[in-house]
């Protein structure tokens, strides 16, 4: 029989905000633990939660952004636990009336070669709420610390529906996902800072059957490429567990990206039941159409409506868009340079940001908005090698000492000699002479019509001038001399 796998991801996501979801106690990274508490956040008695209005801001920018519906009143719930993690024993979250319904994520699949785009779908969202963060146990050899620096920092969860159907699809909505939140200036999304967590729900299905199998849970999950690991790995895994005439059972299970093997941590029996009830210390929140429009003037244009720009407007192949429009800030500068040098130039534009730009500044290792090259600087090398005043292979050379020092492409081949040579023009005119004389077939060729005819006394032309000669002046010479003919 054929099986297929069905995957719904529930993602969190840490919203960026200066301060924590209901105190105004600082939210960070890396700090010495139990430095950004305060006594809300540490549950001390008589405090009371106020609603932090950036981070509901962040939530409803993400569902415009993925399509969502905005809920015109969402609340507050108390999801009740014991754990150390969590000083209240309970999370405020948001159980039956989540801020955002629907919506969906776009993906791209790989495509059949590098250079061609994959197959695009949505995956469906049935929900995004907001929660708040819990504390952190590091287990030490006896005993364990809890440092409560992360608790109480706003936290997206962000579900899909059971849409996904393979590992590879899980992957490809991730890094949609992520690449959305990033854009939107909603979550930095370091995983290995744990602003991005994902846990997996799995199951199998007879190929034509509708109803949902038994799913298995996987959890820490830390990295994108565990996830796909980890959901590839559990697939194989129930299949297993079937042909062997086994049933799956409810579980959660924790992945080890590292030995790429997973072990139960609890099965059905010992499910949690929250008893989650309304939180009396908080209002429910309404937003209206004027907040609504307020977020939806912030959101930006997301990657993959950027490509489909890219396409249309500047004519741009698969490949250089596949680079650009995944970094926000680099598309930026791309459509900046174009506006200097011309749309016409898109693609030689795009060629030097992608091949050139990216090369050196991985090599150096500084962000881009520290490069010394900027938008201007290539606008003008382009334009330089399209008057034939620097040729391609000294382009190159002046690109790289353009990055290390700033210089515009004029000054550096000033300096370094590396303009085209300003050939003698009558020195020129004998070459091009020579080469028309050189070739009668072409010469009949170019007088009916055939322009790219000229193309073939170029070579001799630039060979007679070592290489050297400014291509745009032997086109011009060469056109004056065979319209005297
Ligand atoms: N049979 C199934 N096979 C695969 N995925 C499923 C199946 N049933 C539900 N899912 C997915 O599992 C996820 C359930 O997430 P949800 O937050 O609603 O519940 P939960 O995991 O029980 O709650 P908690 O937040 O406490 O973990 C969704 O992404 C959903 O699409
Ligand atoms: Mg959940
Ligand atoms: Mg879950």
């Amino acid at each position: 029989m054929n099986y297929e796998a069905v995957i719904g991801l529930e993602v969190h996501v840490q919203v960026k905000t200066a301060s924590k979801m209901f105190t105004r106690v600082a939210a960070g990274y890396g700090h010495a633990p139990n430095t950004l508490t305060d006594p809300v956040v540490l549950a001390l008695p008589g405090t009371l939660p106020v609603m932090n209005k950036a981070a509901l801001d962040a939530i409803i920018k993400a569902g415009l952004l993925l399509g969502c519906e905005i809920a015109p009143v969402c609340k507050w719930d108390r999801k009740n636990y014991f754990y150390p993690d969590s000083p209240k024993n309970y999370q405020i979250s948001q159980y039956d009336q989540p801020i955002c319904l629907g919506g969906a994520v776009e993906i791209e699949l790989p495509g059949s070669a590098r250079n061609v785009m994959g197959e695009h779908k949505k995956i469906p969202l049935t929900r995004i709420h907001l929660e708040e963060d819990v504390g952190k146990l590091n287990h030490e050899s006896v005993d364990s610390l809890v440092d409560y620096n992360r608790a109480g920092t706003p936290l997206m969860e962000i579900v899909s529906e059971p849409a996904i159907h393979s590992a590879e699809e899980a992957f490809a909505y991730l890094t949609s996902l992520r690449a959305t939140m990033i854009y939107g200036g909603i979550s930095d999304c370091d995983m290995e800072k744990g602003q991005l967590r994902c846990d997996a729900n799995i199951s199998v299905r007879p190929v034509g059957e509708t109803k949902l199998g038994t799913k298995v849970e996987l959890k820490n999950l830390n990295s994108i490429s565990f996830v796909r690991d980890g959901i590839a790995h559990e697939i194989k895994r129930q299949l297993a567990v079937i042909e062997r005439g086994g049933t799956i059972v409810q579980e959660t299970r924790d992945y080890d990206g590292q030995t790429g093997t997973s072990q139960s941590l609890r099965s059905k029996e010992m499910a949690h039941d929250y008893r989650y009830f309304p939180d009396p210390d908080l209002m429910p929140v309404v937003v209206d159409q004027a907040w609504k429009a307020r977020i939806q003037t912030t959101c930006p244009e997301l990657p993959f409506d950027k490509q489909r720009r890219f396409f249309e407007q500047y004519r741009l192949p698969y490949t250089l868009t596949s680079v650009l429009v995944w970094d926000r800030e680099l598309s930026d500068y791309f459509e900046e340079t174009v506006k200097i040098a011309g749309a016409d130039k898109a693609q030689t534009v795009g060629n030097w940001i992608v091949n050139d730009l990216l090369r050196e500044i991985g090599t150096a290792r500084v962000p881009l908005a520290d490069a010394k090259v900027r938008p201007a600087h290539i606008a003008e090398l382009v334009k330089l090698i399209d008057a034939g005043t620097i040729l391609t292979n000294a382009a190159k050379e002046i690109f790289v000492e353009m990055f290390a020092t700033g210089d515009t492409p004029a000054i550096i081949a000033d300096r370094r000699g590396l303009k085209a040579a300003p050939t003698d023009s009558n020195e020129l005119e004998q070459w091009c002479r020579d080469a028309i004389a050189a070739n009668a077939k072409a010469v009949a060729e170019f007088k009916a019509g055939k322009d790219s005819a000229i193309n073939a006394f170029k070579g001799p032309v630039m060979k007679a001038a070592k290489g050297k000669a400014n291509p745009k002046l032997v086109d011009e010479t060469l056109r004056r001399l065979l319209a005297a003919l």
